[in-house]
């Protein structure tokens, strides 16, 4: 996991991941297959993703009560992802409920997948958290409260944007892991995203692993802005 960086599959079907995928064909990938894609797929894209030995981030982002998300942890463990994620305002309950579905669904002698907590996502702003969610305390202090309750569920770490990660690893451990999105090289458009930094920034945060989408899926030239922001974040993929 350490000083990965993940590709963003955010494309409508599998004949646009293959197309995108053709350059990369020297190099082994950390993928991140979100909604829209297993939503039009289904566990299939998983099968075919794993064939060209490509790691794999399933992020459905889980949130609904314990009963359910145990379950269906249950069967997505039968996936062999690598890495699975929840969102950690369904609460501690659910958080170990995640966990307990995962390694029920774990074939015996098979590594559990890693899971990990969305926090407050990065296209959330200070305003945002305070206005709309009411949380009086504010951004960062709630991005803490959530990855204590992932810690304390037995998470492996959290989602989060590279301005929270360094703190994260001071109060909760350097082997708890960040995941952060919100990357963007210097000059890149940010989008719908809010809480964004360079790859450069978040390799000075001790973060785990970078989530990186449109930067790289809609570059004229894919590979060579992966290439780009692998040397400058200095991922070693692993
Ligand atoms: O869990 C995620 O992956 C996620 C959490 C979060 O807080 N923010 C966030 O952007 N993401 C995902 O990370 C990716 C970022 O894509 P780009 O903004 O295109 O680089 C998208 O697939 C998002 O769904």
């Amino acid at each position: 996991m350490k000083d990965s960086l993940i590709i963003a599959l955010d494309f409508p079907g599998k004949s646009q991941v293959m197309e995108f995928l053709k350059p990369f064909e020297q190099e082994q990938l950390f993928v991140k297959v979100g909604m829209e894609l297993f939503y039009a797929e289904g566990p299939s894209i998983i099968e075919e993703l794993k064939k060209q030995n490509h790691k794999i981030f399933l992020d459905l982002k889980l949130h609904d009560i314990p009963n359910t998300v145990k379950s269906t942890m249950k069967l997505l463990a039968g996936l062999e992802c690598d890495l699975v994620n929840v969102h950690a305002a369904g609460g501690s309950e659910m958080m170990s409920a995640a966990l307990e579905g995962l390694e029920s669904g774990t074939a015996p002698g098979q590594k559990r997948p890693y899971c990990i907590a969305v926090t407050q996502l990065t296209s959330t702003s200070e305003c945002q958290v305070k206005q709309e969610q009411q949380i009086v305390v504010g951004l960062q202090e709630s991005v803490l409260n959530y990855a204590k309750l992932a810690q304390n569920s037995g998470l492996d770490g959290v989602v989060c944007s590279p301005h929270e990660a360094g703190l994260i690893h001071d109060r909760f451990g350097t082997d708890f892991i960040t995941v952060t999105p919100g990357i963007r090289p210097a000059e890149s458009a940010l989008e719908d995203q809010k809480r964004t930094a360079t790859p450069e920034f978040a390799r000075k945060q001790g973060i785990s692993a970078i989530v990186v989408g449109r930067p790289i899926t809609r570059a004229a030239n894919p590979l060579e802005s992966y290439l780009a922001i692998k040397s400058e974040w200095k991922g070693v993929y692993q």
